[in-house]
């Protein structure tokens, strides 16, 4: 299997529940990809395992031919702060910062001056639509703008792949709409990777393509576009 990042052969158990059972998948450069499958089919498990955050008991993962387990920890984290960016359902954001200081802080942890991250992080914002909350704190901000500033803050540092569990599952159907539209077109622009877990067929149409986990097994469906 070729691509940015694969994944072969996975399998992890949880006690007794195998959550991926010799499952595979891979993800190529700037490719939009949908996770589905049922409630408990090990979505969530793949993503992690690609993320680098679970390792499984066997298989593999690569990213740029580099296996993730082959790695110290130093350079996978290194890895999950420079080219991997991440989304998650909610509870993400800092609540003490502002939202442009949300955005600014991968930067700001990588050693850029707090003059240019603000002013990289406000031109994330606007590109996401919400130059209007940069002063705000997360508290104070819809949960689809919320989720704008995670994907601004997910893209902000150049990633090269974004995982993201469920992004637009606490919003309602316009909002989610919305949040994907921004994000698929802010990481095409950007020519980063997006994986995607849901199980909402209407946020997986924005995908190039989707992988259904099914009983620890990946199953690849190729989208006619
Ligand atoms: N940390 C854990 N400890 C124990 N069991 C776990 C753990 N994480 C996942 N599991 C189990 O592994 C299986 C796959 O879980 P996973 O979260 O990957 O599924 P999912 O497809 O993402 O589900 P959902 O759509 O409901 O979020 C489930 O049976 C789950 O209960």
């Amino acid at each position: 299997m070729s691509g940015l990042l694969v994944a072969e052969d996975l399998h992890k158990s949880f006690g007794p529940t195998a959550a991926l059972d010799g499952a595979s998948m891979s993800v190529a450069a700037g490719e939009i990809v949908a996770i589905m499958g049922p409630s408990g089919s090990g979505k969530s498990t793949m993503l992690h395992c690609l993320a680098g955050i679970i390792r499984p008991d066997a298989g593999k993962v690569s990213y740029r031919d580099q296996e993730l387990s082959a790695m110290s920890d130093s350079r996978r984290s290194a890895l999950r702060r420079g080219e991997f960016g991440f989304v998650f359902q909610f509870g993400q954001l800092v609540p003490e910062l502002t939202c442009l200081e949300n955005v600014a802080l991968p930067l700001r942890l990588d050693g850029v001056r707090r003059k240019d991250a603000a002013r990289r992080a406000a031109e994330w914002l606007d590109r996401l639509e919400i130059d209007d909350v940069a002063g705000k704190r997360p508290g104070e901000v819809s949960g689809g703008q919320g989720q704008r500033v995670a994907v601004a803050r997910a893209l902000v540092t150049g990633a090269r792949v974004v995982f993201a569990d469920e992004p637009t599952g606490a919003l309602d159907s316009l909002n989610g709409e919305r949040v994907m539209r921004l994000f698929t077109a802010a990481a095409r622009e950007s020519g980063a990777a997006v994986v995607l877990v849901t199980h909402e067929a209407r946020v997986a149409a924005y995908s190039d393509r989707e992988i259904v986990v099914r009983d620890g097994k990946a199953l690849d469906l190729e989208r006619a576009r």
